[in-house]
């Protein structure tokens, strides 16, 4: 029914491997494919399956990407590499007639800084190569834009304050390490803050507000406003919403090595010279930081993402939580992976699956938030991400 070439073969593409293999009624042909081939074989290997195939590609070269598509000829290419890949794949994808699926919206390498535009400019010529682009479908972006779209659907008949919460309370006791990859992770948190309140989006220094939530079976911990990608699509997509905002989780001993990798300028993205060699210092910090994939074995406890919605239905203030938790050691066990990576990995195999079902088909650019959100929650109870809802409750925000 489904051929699937993967692109990246990271710790997020690890885990969509291993679903998307469990899954073989839906994917009956797959490939994966990326910069380094050893790695999609190691994938191969863990997973035991022989029939999957394997590539080497460079994903910032399009000639590259239309060769191997035109050989390989999928339906449907998932986009698990970096975000800077984004706009090499989706031509590749226009020009081979090729569906397309990411999980991070594009990012310019020599300025941190996301905002849909650079991919919502290819609606158009996605909707004339009759082609479906779904952008966005990890676990924030993804999952937090379907919990809305199905709490807007089922529970509100409008969305005032939508705020996504995002808690990593596990331990892998390390010093200091990353879940995803350190360079794109280190780019997201240290940017300014934005959130959204009456139509204007504020601006705040970075990590500056800061609230104590408490997280379901795990407690109060300190939670920082971020801006995050999602809120841009669903400020639009729902606007009756006046307030949007994201929160995410750091502990004390977090924050004071990323206070100090700042200040000693390891977190620059500018290249500069060293011993006649350009090196950019946080591609170097990411070569010393532990690798994401191996944190797994040792990682104890659990993350939990959700959204908490306050809004009305039949004329009556309403609250609203849902919400996953994902144990670390349970996802470790099934795909030898973490949570953070299976909390991504497991919705971008559902939205590849939405789109063969032909559930989530329709020619253009979208992101998931435009697609009917009751198949894909379905979906997360079996697939491994069982989530769970809260009416009425102190949304403490
Ligand atoms: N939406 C979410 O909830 C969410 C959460 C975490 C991560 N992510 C995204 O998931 C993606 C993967 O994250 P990860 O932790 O697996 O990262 P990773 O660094 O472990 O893996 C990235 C993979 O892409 C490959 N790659 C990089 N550049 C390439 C190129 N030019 N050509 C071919 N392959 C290339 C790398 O070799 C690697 O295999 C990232 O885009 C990240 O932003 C999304
Ligand atoms: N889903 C998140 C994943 C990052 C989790 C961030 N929390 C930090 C906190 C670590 C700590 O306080 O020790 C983490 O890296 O897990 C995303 O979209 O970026």
């Amino acid at each position: 029914m489904g051929k699937v070439l993967m692109i990246g073969a990271g710790g997020v593409a690890t885990v969509a491997a291993f679903k998307i293999n469990k899954n073989a009624d839906v994917f009956t042909d797959f490939m994966i494919a990326s910069r380094r081939k050893e790695k999609c074989d190691e994938i191969v290997k863990a997973i035991g399956n022989p029939n999957i195939k394997t590539a080497q590609v460079d994903a910032d070269d399009v000639e590259q990407l239309k060769a191997l598509m035109r050989d390989y000829k999928p339906e449907m290419v998932i986009n698990l590499a970096l975000p800077y890949q984004d706009l090499t794949i989706m031509e590749a994808c226009l020009a081979c007639g090729c569906h397309y699926l990411d999980t991070a919206n594009y990012e310019p390498r020599d300025e941190a800084h996301f905002e849909y535009s650079w991919q919502w400019a290819y609606k158009q010529r996605f909707e004339e190569a009759g082609l479906t682009a779904i952008l966005g479908c990890g676990f924030d972006p993804g999952v937090s834009g379907i919990f809305t779209a199905y709490a807007a659907k089922h529970h509100f008949d409008e969305i005032h304050e939508l705020d996504i919460v995002d808690c990593n309370a596990g331990d892998h006791h390390k010093a200091f390490a990353t879940n995803f990859n350190p360079e794109i992770n280190i780019r997201e948190i240290t940017q300014k803050g934005l959130y959204y309140k009456d139509g204007q989006w504020i601006e705040t220094e970075p990590l500056e507000i800061h609230r104590t939530l408490t997280y379901p079976n795990i407690g109060p911990r300190e939670s920082y406003l971020l801006h995050h990608e999602e809120l841009e699509s669903l400020v639009k997509n729902y606007p009756t919403i006046r307030q949007a905002r994201f929160w995410m989780t750091f502990g004390e001993e977090y924050l004071t090595h990323l206070r100090v990798i700042q200040n000693i300028g390891m977190a620059r993205i500018a290249p500069i010279d060293y011993n006649g060699q350009k090196i950019v210092p946080l591609q170097f910090l990411k070569a010393v930081l532990p690798n994401p994939q191996e944190l797994g074995e040792n990682y104890e406890g659990e993350t939990s993402i959700g959204c908490r919605i306050r809004g009305v239905k039949n004329g009556k203030e309403q609250t609203y939580y849902v919400y996953n938790n994902c144990k670390h050691q349970e996802a470790y066990k099934e795909t030898g992976m973490q949570g953070v990576s299976y909390t991504t990995g497991v919705p971008a195999m559902i939205g590849a699956m939405m789109f063969f079902k032909g559930l989530w088909r329709k020619p253009g650019v979208w992101n998931v938030e435009d697609f009917d959100p009751d198949p894909f929650m379905k979906e997360l109870n079996k697939q491994g991400l069982p989530w769970h809802e809260v009416f009425g409750g102190d949304l403490e925000l």
